[in-house]
């Protein structure tokens, strides 16, 4: 069955249940604070709980690959049982694996997540684009064809992320402005929105580019690094409707009690929506 294209499904769901991206990063911290064994029977116990909690009620779960991958193939087994779950409970899944490579070899990764016969099968995929966005053309496809999408990092929530993204070329374009141009043109006469997304840090003192994608702009950075929903306005202007806030840790650390997980994400939800209706 083609699903629906991706912009289209994210639109509906956080018209349905608020704009909020739930992480999941099983840290080794957070397990232990869990009263987990930091190992694969702690990696399945947080992600089923995680899953348990949030999956039919938050628009979209990002699982971070990172920390399923540092257990080898038991624990991308573990990440695959997660992301059918979450999908099968309604989620929208984001693989923040941030991928990218030549494009033979970004082909490959491309059918790894987003070839709906892959285990790995994902609504999303974060890429990174710092190989030329046009080596994203086999996962920009793919992702077409198959109603799924793709976040490129523009503008990343760490502060190391400013030398790369904000150097400018002859004509003072900065290379993250050149990132939302391209993804810009992808996202061209889709509607409700487009399924080329940005990652734009709320971290940022502010943009400083055009944000007019006409696509979802994921938004990290909020709680454990210091951002709040009331800094969306600032960062995003009048591109905040079509922001994907994303938390990880500042919902997580409220587990493993899956009501006390619930009403995290809730306030986040309500903090965004106050932050839209303001
Ligand atoms: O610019 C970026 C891109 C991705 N991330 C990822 O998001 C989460 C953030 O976790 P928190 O606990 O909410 O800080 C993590 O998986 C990062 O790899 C990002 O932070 N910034």
């Amino acid at each position: 069955m083609t699903l629906a294209p991706f912009g289209a499904r994210l639109r509906h769901a956080m018209d349905d249940r608020g704009q909020l991206c739930v992480g999941i990063d099983p840290h080794a911290a957070l397990l232990s604070a869990w009263g987990l064994g930091d190992d694969l029977a702690g990696l399945e116990t947080f992600s089923r709980t995680v899953v348990e909690a949030l999956a039919d009620r938050v628009a979209v779960l990002k699982p971070q690959a990172a920390f399923y991958e540092r257990f080898g193939s038991k624990g991308v087994a573990v990440l695959e049982r997660t992301v059918a779950e979450a999908r099968a409970a309604g989620a929208l899944v984001l693989m923040d694996a941030k991928r990218g490579d030549i494009g033979s070899t970004m082909a490959a990764y491309a059918e790894a997540f987003l070839l709906p016969d892959s285990p790995l099968f994902s609504d999303a995929l974060t890429v990174s684009p710092y190989l030329g966005f046009g080596s994203l053309r086999p996962a920009l496809d793919l992702a077409r064809a198959q109603g799924c999408g793709i976040f490129a990092l523009a503008l990343t929530s760490n502060p190391e992320g400013f030398e790369v993204q904000r150097a400018a070329n002859a004509n003072n374009v900065s290379v993250a402005q050149q990132v939302l141009r391209h993804l810009a043109a992808e996202n061209a006469d889709a509607q409700p929105l487009g399924s080329f997304g940005a990652v734009v840090g709320a971290t940022l003192a502010d943009a400083g580019v055009d944000l007019a994608i006409n696509g979802p702009l994921l938004a990290p950075g909020i709680g454990a690094q210091g951002a709040t929903m009331a800094d969306l306005p600032r960062v995003f202007g009048a591109a905040v409707p079509d922001v994907v806030p994303s938390v990880s840790r500042d919902v997580l650390k409220h587990g493993p009690s899956v009501t006390a997980l619930r009403e995290a994400a809730q306030r986040f939800v309500d903090d965004v929506r106050a932050v839209t209706l303001a």
